[in-house]
């Protein structure tokens, strides 16, 4: 259906309001227009409103297909991925995943073994339409020592596909050993990472964010915050990250993730934590997966009571820039996943809520996580851009949500790609006991 040439045009595409700034195009209620797309030489020449009900002869029709750009995902853990086998959850806890999965770390993640899964997993995401990702590396001693290098060489060996960023993990009490710490956020500097760790209420936690915010001030470094994973109400850490950026001055971009006790605490509380999260401009992704996985799972027969995803309608009707993002992958922290943002998007749909109206929740998967990440152009349909895009079978979100579009095709720098999801077997001889 893609013309192999890369010089084409493509009509009756369906586009949507949110992923295509500035054009000038009768929208329908649910956001889409009918497009004319031409694309030269890899990138998209223009995008201008279909003009008749038939399309030209010389352009592909593709009678209504929504076509998106391709997907950014800007929170996993792909050197934690498909350990699952190896490495099950015994319970389906945090605390179950934490330890199994530090088990697993110390067990068995060689250079080899931490790059076998990483390509797999970019494999999969590049099949699925994600042309960038941000990753975070579990950099406990000696872990960080094995993984930094890993994620160099394996940047350099998707360049050109997958836009690959890093961010260490690391629970907050590490940054005590401060020695350690500041040698860390060097090595992160040195591999153009961003400063990452896990926070939690510890009775110490506003000195150590100080820390956590002065090592990136000194290297110029993007923070990346894991905050209340827990349905705790007492986990106040994303409030604390916020008041240190303020406190700190810092000027970079920060992303926090999951922030899940937020939605269990009373409105004031909630409110109060919005105004410096916004104040701050502090961007949050859920991961709505993994957090439906993890949360409110209580082992004594019972069911679980809540979704586990933090308030991103209360974030955005703020104007804090909100994301939705992978997480784990067939790790003791999710069971499941395969970095499929379209699987991502369909989920938080239906647990948070992103329809009717629909609205601009589309740029969570793209346009937002590209701004957060720093990319360029990337998450949106515009001419000058690369032509890098998505053309499903769905007309509409209806049909777009209700099936896994295994078949839809992905186009990068103007040529569809082979979409060869690698196959599990790969990883076998990895899972022995
Ligand atoms: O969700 C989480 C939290 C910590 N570490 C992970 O790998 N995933």
């Amino acid at each position: 259906m893609i013309p192999a040439s890369g010089s084409y045009r493509l009509a009756n595409a369906r586009v949507h309001r949110s992923l295509t700034p500035g054009l000038a195009a009768p929208f329908d209620a649910d956001g889409f227009a009918l497009v004319e797309l031409t694309v030269a030489d890899g990138k998209i020449a223009s995008v201008v409103a279909h003009a008749g009900s038939k399309a030209q002869a010389e352009a592909v029709d593709l009678a209504g297909r929504i076509v998106l750009p391709c997907f950014v995902d800007c929170h996993t853990h792909i050197d934690k991925g498909h350990i699952w086998p190896r490495k099950p959850n015994p319970d389906g806890t945090f605390m179950g995943a934490l330890n199994a999965a530090g088990a697993d770390r110390a067990a068995r993640w060689s250079a080899e073994d931490v790059a076998r899964r990483m390509d797999f997993s970019l494999r999969s995401a590049y099949a699925h339409g994600t042309k960038a990702v941000r990753t975070h590396l579990d950099s406990v001693p000696p872990q960080e020592e094995i993984s930094w290098p890993v994620f160099e060489a394996m940047r350099e060996k998707w360049r050109g596909r997958i836009d690959l960023q890093a961010a260490c993990l690391l629970g907050i009490e590490g940054v005590r050993d401060k020695a350690w710490f500041e040698r860390l956020a060097k090595r992160v500097a040195a591999a153009k990472g961003v400063l990452g760790v896990v926070t939690y209420m510890v009775p110490d936690l506003e000195e150590l964010l100080d820390q956590v915010f002065a090592q990136a001030i000194e290297h110029g470094l993007d923070l990346d915050f894991h905050a209340d994973e827990t349905d705790d109400l007492a986990a106040v850490s994303l409030k604390k990250i916020a008041e240190a950026s303020l406190w700190n001055g810092f000027e970079g971009n920060i992303l926090v993730g999951h922030c899940c006790s937020l939605a269990r605490q009373p409105d004031l509380e909630v409110l109060d934590t919005l105004d410096k999260v916004a104040k701050a401009r502090l961007a949050v992704v859920s991961l709505p997966m993994c957090n439906l996985y993890l949360q409110d799972r209580r082992n004594n027969g019972t069911t679980p009571r809540w979704r586990g995803v933090t308030l991103l309608h209360e974030m955005k009707a703020r104007g804090i820039k909100v994301a939705v993002a992978s997480d784990n992958t067939r790790d003791p922290f999710y069971a499941y996943g395969d970095l499929d943002m379209l699987e991502v998007y369909r989920m938080a749909t239906r647990i948070l809520h992103f329809d009717h109206p629909v609205g601009d929740w589309p740029r969570a998967v793209a346009a937002t996580p590209a701004e957060v990440m720093r990319l360029d152009g990337a998450g949106t349909l515009a001419a000058g851009g690369n032509a890098d895009f998505i053309v499903f079978k769905g007309r509409s979100w209806t049909e777009l949500l209700s099936r896994p579009e295994s078949d839809r095709i992905v186009v990068r720098e103007g040529r569809a790609i082979e979409r060869q999801l690698p196959d599990y077997a790969e990883l076998d001889e990895l899972m022995v006991e």
